[in-house]
């Protein structure tokens, strides 16, 4: 033979696992990418096709989603660490698991309480905000006389483990979407708001407070919305700014519906409670929309992917 099989390795490439655990009322988050890498007896299937010893990476994947609900996401350590020896341990061809994660971390969203249902509340105890990685974004236009300064951010991910809801929507014969009254709202926030100053430098905004401010709004009004749709959420997000930032007069929003789907468990004899998710990261729902002070004309573009 003129070749031979050198290093092979195969698996169920990140698989993307969100584990919810309800305390009562206080929910916590494990949000892994989990990608499994199995090797071992695998000549055969190379050589010849020859699938004995081969454990697909569908069941890989399934392992993934079981695990979470059976042995829990304590860390990501103790999540591999389980895996790899279920591989290894049950598998004879498999003398190999090499499990990699990437974990994604959210801190609850602080509120100050005031216009909101959870008066007095400082935490909301089912709202995310995924750690530092927003992108702040700012774009000047000068002609010589006039100002415009639309500002925002972008990769803001924020998601609410419950109090939203999807229903007495529109079905014709191609729905199939469930309608749902508990379902987990993700998104990840790319939001540009145009100030009212055009001209006069001593009256000049605070930038670095009105983009904290306008953030800290944003947020709130996002943990605090119950949710009927990504839609309402989006405008009650726009309009709180608006409402409480004399300086800005319009917000466009751009917000992916980034879909967490229950995972079916029962095959696995397993009872998902709302517990495991699969994460999907495409397609998903678009939805976008500007929020205006009245009277005030849009200028921000509809497309505001360059700005
Ligand atoms: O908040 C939502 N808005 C929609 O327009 C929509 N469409 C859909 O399938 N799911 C959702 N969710």
């Amino acid at each position: 033979m003129p070749t031979i099989l050198g290093q092979n390795q195969y698996g169920k490439a990140e698989n993307r696992v969100v584990k919810i655990t309800r305390d009562g009322d206080t929910h916590h988050i494990k949000d892994l990418n989990v990608s499994v890498a199995l090797s071992g007896d695998m000549d055969d299937v190379h050589y010849s096709g020859s699938n004995a010893n081969v454990l697909p990476t569908d069941t890989t994947k399934n392992t993934v989603f079981a695990f979470a609900k059976e042995h829990g996401i304590e860390s990501a350590e103790q999540f591999g660490i389980h895996l790899a020896r279920h591989f290894v341990s049950s598998q004879e061809p498999i003398r190999t698991a090499r499990i990699r994660i990437e974990e994604y971390s959210w801190e609850r969203i602080a509120t100050s309480g005031g216009n909101s249902r959870f008066i007095g509340a400082d935490e909301v105890k089912h709202s995310f905000v995924r750690k530092g990685q927003e992108i702040r974004t700012t774009q000047i236009t000068y002609d010589g006389e006039e100002w415009q300064v639309i500002s925002g951010l972008k990769e803001l991910s924020v998601m609410n483990s419950t109090n939203s809801e999807f229903w007495g929507y529109v079905k014709d014969k191609y729905t199939t979407l469930k309608e749902a009254y508990d379902r987990v709202l993700a998104t990840d926030v790319s939001a540009r708001w145009r100030y009212n100053w055009t001209s006069d430098e001593a009256r000049m905004p605070n930038w670095e407070k009105s983009y904290e401010q306008a953030r800290k709004h944003m947020l709130e009004a996002f943990a605090e919305t119950y949710s009927l749709s990504l839609q309402q959420t989006l405008y009650q997000m726009g309009s709180r700014i608006i409402n409480s930032r004399s300086e800005i007069d319009e917000i466009r929003f751009s917000l992916p519906n980034n879909h967490h789907f229950l995972v079916d468990l029962e095959p696995f004899g397993l009872k998902n409670d709302n517990e495991v998710y699969f994460a999907a990261d495409r397609p998903y729902g678009l939805i976008e929309a500007t929020v205006l002070r009245d009277g005030i004309e849009p200028q921000i573009p509809v497309d505001m992917t360059n700005l």
